[in-house]
């Protein structure tokens, strides 16, 4: 009578690890629970009202078939048998309306469920400091999101349902057995203890072996999403490594076949076993029933009422045997989503953050420190397989990081490979927070202000600027969501690419591949650029591009540039010779400290690193 079949229940709950019973699960977990179900109740409650009477139900059919025999046939009275064949119709078709109703109650209070929990995630996940997505890894994030979230709604759906369903039936068809016969009910249930230790012997088979095909098919997929992305897909082409590809992926596939196999097996002496005990038990009822219809102590109505009732309580006891695990399964789902959305990001918005007035440009760097934070500070150790070794502190990127670029002025940093640079630009819109000292953005610590309004106020183009793969146009009403058309022809003719992008034939439809790939390096650093410029926050920070671009693109990125930071206070890291030559201050990084600052020409007559750094890495483009 319920949706899904007994022995499919069985097996899906015997598949859960029972590990998980031995989870400790807090009142809180359960309170928040309670809390995330309270919006649907009247749902809940409708459907559970549903599935009792639907329960009880199951005991009408076996009775009317003992009143059709006894009273009908056997005492041949015609106008019995059509009246309880027709209330047999009237049961079924109830039945069935009853099946709908709590069908669609289930799906709408579990997709209102997924919903809720879904929406939440993924607003929070948003939320988090950059550094959590340094540290998670995104098939870890994403499975979370959606497997476990889909598990929890299972909590609310079937295993609700079935516990609930399986404890009325019990008791029903329980009690309308001993009113039948005690002596054969106690017969029956004698072999059930059998039927236990079968299903619990299965179950610690399956779960292990579950576990392990979930392994092995996870294993699988990580592989495929390694290699097949365009990087990995690139890097086994350059190193030819197909063949031993083929082979590791044939032997993880192998794996999971065996897996699947012995499943397949352990699955069917289940099946077998299902089958042999009602049948035993079937045979008990007949043989010792028989005697006593014989003997005139049972009618053979009541028998062949025990017999169908005695099947219909299999399924219901064997989903109570295993109510436990199913219901800690949900509720661990629900314990592994509540776990990503209690997580703190580091990066948070005060509750009196103020709004940074439009138009402020100042930006100000006092004794700044910095040390990136640990993985147990920013991310869970579930949503990183490899990190997990790594638990030394780590050690202070910054030191005692002060400069001032007062607004429209053009700041650079220079300073070798792993210095600082990019991690000084990311204090500026808060990607990380400074360990100690002050950020400030037009004279606010960028702590006290409103995420939005400083995230409106600074605009990025890094080297290895993202595009979704979407169309040129959303790429950029990224920025800025209102934008028209022609605002972006000109975004984009300002950042010269407009005349790329006109020569498309799809135009601003064309779609920039995953991660932009189709692009050249220069073509999406402009497009990015585009992007900046429709969003026009007072406040710059550039990452120009190491790549050698042609003479043609450098001229035309930089006109871009020279466009992109007009009226604009910037940081930029600089790898190209104008770009010092026209910045107001540079500041040379090094081991995480600024330790020359001043205008080119100042800087070369001082001599020291920024001379050497000026012969090494710019002096040759002169
Ligand atoms: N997410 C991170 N977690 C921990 N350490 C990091 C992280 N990102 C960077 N680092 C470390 O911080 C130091 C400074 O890195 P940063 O990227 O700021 O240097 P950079 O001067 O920009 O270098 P490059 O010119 O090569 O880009 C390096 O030692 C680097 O290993």
């Amino acid at each position: 009578m319920s949706a899904m079949s007994p022995m499919m229940a069985a097996m899906r709950a015997m598949r859960a690890d029972p590990s998980v019973v031995d989870q400790k699960l807090t009142r809180r977990t359960l309170r928040r629970v309670v809390g995330f179900s309270t919006p649907h109740r009247r749902l809940i409650l409708a459907f559970l009202f549903f599935v009792v009477l639907d329960a009880a139900l199951v005991v009408v059919t076996p009775l009317l078939v003992k009143h059709l025999l006894d009273d009908g046939i056997v005492a041949r009275d015609g106008s019995v048998v059509t009246w309880v064949a027709l209330a047999m119709v009237g049961v079924a078709l109830f039945d069935a309306v009853l099946g709908v109703a709590s069908g669609y109650l289930s799906s709408r209070i579990g997709e209102n469920l997924i919903f809720d929990l879904r929406t939440q995630v993924f607003g929070h996940v948003q939320r988090m400091s950059l550094a959590f997505f340094t540290r998670t890894q995104t098939g870890a994030l994403v499975s979370r999101l959606n497997n476990d979230v889909i598990g929890a709604q299972r909590a609310f759906t079937s295993t609700l349902s079935s516990t609930v369903a399986n404890t009325i039936s019990v008791l029903v068809v329980g009690v309308a057995m001993v009113a039948l016969s005690w002596q054969i009910t106690l017969a029956c249930l004698a072999l059930f203890p059998l039927l236990l230790i079968a299903s619990r012997w299965v179950g610690r088979q399956l779960s292990g072996l579950t576990r392990q095909q979930m392994n092995g098919n996870a294993d699988l997929g990580n592989l495929m999403t390694e290699r097949f992305n365009v990087g990995g897909a690139l890097l086994l082409k350059l190193f030819g490594r197909r063949e031993d590809e083929d082979t590791r992926y044939a032997e993880r596939a192998g794996v999971v076949r065996d897996l699947g196999v012995r499943i397949a097996l352990v699955t069917r002496v289940f099946a077998a076993t299902m089958m042999l005990i009602p049948a035993l038990a079937t045979a008990l009822v007949w043989g010792i029933g028989g005697h006593l219809v014989i003997d005139s102590t049972l009618t053979i109505g009541t028998l062949t009422a025990l017999a169908t009732l005695l099947l219909r309580l299999l399924g219901p006891l064997q989903g109570l045997s295993n109510v436990r695990v199913d219901v800690m399964t949900a509720l661990v789902s629900f314990d592994r989503v509540f776990e990503v959305l209690d997580l703190p990001s580091t990066v948070q918005e005060k509750p009196d953050a103020v709004v940074l007035p439009a138009g402020s440009s100042r930006l100000e760097f006092d004794d700044v420190d910095f040390t990136y934070p640990r993985a147990d500070e920013v991310s869970l150790a579930s949503l990183e397989t490899v990190a997990r070794a790594e638990s030394r502190d780590h050690v202070q990127v910054l030191h005692g990081v002060t400069f001032t670029a007062e607004p429209g002025q053009m700041v650079a940093l220079v300073g070798p490979s792993g210095a600082g640079k990019t991690t000084i630009t990311h204090l500026v819109a808060r990607l990380y927070d400074a360990t100690s000292g002050t950020v400030k953005v037009g004279g606010y610590d960028v702590r006290d202000l409103t995420l939005q309004s400083l995230e409106d106020a600074v605009g990025y183009v890094t080297q290895d600027a993202h595009m979704f793969h979407d169309t040129i146009r959303e790429n950029l009403r990224y920025a800025r969501p209102a934008v028209t058309d022609e605002e972006i022809w000109t975004a984009l003719d300002a950042a010269q690419i407009g005349v790329l992008v006109r020569s498309l034939p799809d135009g601003l439809d064309t779609v920039v591949g995953d991660r932009g790939y189709r692009l050249s390096g220069g073509e999406r650093q402009r497009l990015a650029i585009a992007r900046l410029l429709l969003k026009a926050p007072p406040v710059v920070v550039l990452d120009e591009a190491t790549a050698h671009l042609d003479s043609e693109s450098e001229q035309a990125v930089q006109h871009a540039l020279d466009k992109a930071l007009e009226g604009r206070t910037s940081l930029v890291i600089a790898h190209r010779l104008s770009t010092i030559l026209n910045a107001d201050v540079i500041l040379v990084v090094e081991d995480g400290r600024i330790t020359q600052q001043g205008s080119h020409e100042a800087l070369l007559a001082q001599g020291g690193t920024y001379a050497v750094l000026y012969a090494t890495q710019f002096a040759q483009a002169v």
